[in-house]
């Protein structure tokens, strides 16, 4: 999908999309401390294409994901490079080198970019105070997956707390029913954004394996929508799965 390397890891001192704090407090006499980070809210969108019986995913790079299983890799090392001297010699180089640029390189020969690639809903940050997040969820849909419905076509699943740990931000998640007809678009997100998103279609009928897939990474929101659909939608699609 892509090629990630020249990674170098640095402090975050300042940034537009997260604030790190930490909260002194007491409870029940207590005093206690949490750190924690304030960021923006976000929507999320279920895409049922009418015409196709598929559900509309979007799939990207994720640093963040990518930076967990780097993380990961650096403590294990995969089978084939401790197999040879050469790639325990390699390893053995890279945990002395500590957070480096040349670090990334290293890695990067072991770890593709697929590592921080995942499935997720159609989603995005309420940053836009004016706009309802109905509308938001529309322009995203739009951005992103390239179909232009309406707001008013979008109906409200649920609302929940993600990252109750960290960030505690809301996210609300939409239903929207779409036909081959509202594809205006092929969709990919805002390039002057940075954004790179490739569009991909579930069929109804894989949608609950696909969801415990483990070997899909996934966000919960999929996973979530998909048994939602299940067991509000089924009766209207007639749909047979093993779940
Ligand atoms: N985070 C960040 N760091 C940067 O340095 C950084 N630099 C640029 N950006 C820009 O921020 C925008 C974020 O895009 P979206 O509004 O589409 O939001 P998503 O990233 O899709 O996140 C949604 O979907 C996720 C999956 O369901 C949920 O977890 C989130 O809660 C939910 O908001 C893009 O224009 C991106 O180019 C950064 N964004
Ligand atoms: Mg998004």
């Amino acid at each position: 999908m892509e090629e990630i390397n020249n990674i170098e890891v640095v402090p975050c001192t300042e940034s537009d999309y997260l604030k790190p704090f930490r909260v002194h407090y007491s409870q029940n006499g207590t005093k206690k401390s949490w750190d924690f980070m304030r960021t923006h809210d976000s929507v999320s969108v279920l895409i049922f294409n009418t015409t196709s019986h598929c559900f509309v995913l979007v799939k990207q790079f994720r640093p963040a994901v990518y930076m967990c299983e780097w993380e990961k890799a650096k403590t294990q090392p995969p089978k084939s490079a401790e197999k040879t001297e050469e790639g325990a010699a390699e390893a053995a180089t890279e945990s002395q080198q500590g957070q480096s640029a040349s670090e990334g390189e290293s890695s990067s020969q072991w770890l593709p970019a697929s590592a921080g690639v995942t499935y997720e809903l159609c989603a995005g940050l309420v940053d836009k105070p004016d706009l309802s997040l109905e509308e938001i969820a529309r322009q995203e849909v739009l951005e992103e997956c390239g179909y232009d419905v309406p707001a008013s076509k979008l109906k409200k699943i649920t609302s929940y707390r993600s990252g109750v740990g960290v960030t505690g931000a809301k996210q609300t998640m939409f239903y929207a029913e779409v036909s081959d007809d509202n594809c205006v678009s092929p969709g990919g997100g805002e390039p002057k954004e940075g954004e790179l998103i490739e569009v991909v279609k579930v069929p109804l009928h894989e949608a609950m394996t696909f969801a415990y897939d483990e070997r899909i990474p996934k966000t919960m929101g999929v996973i979530f929508s998909f048994i939602w659909f299940h067991n509000n939608m089924s009766p209207k699609y007639k749909i047979s799965t093993n779940v």
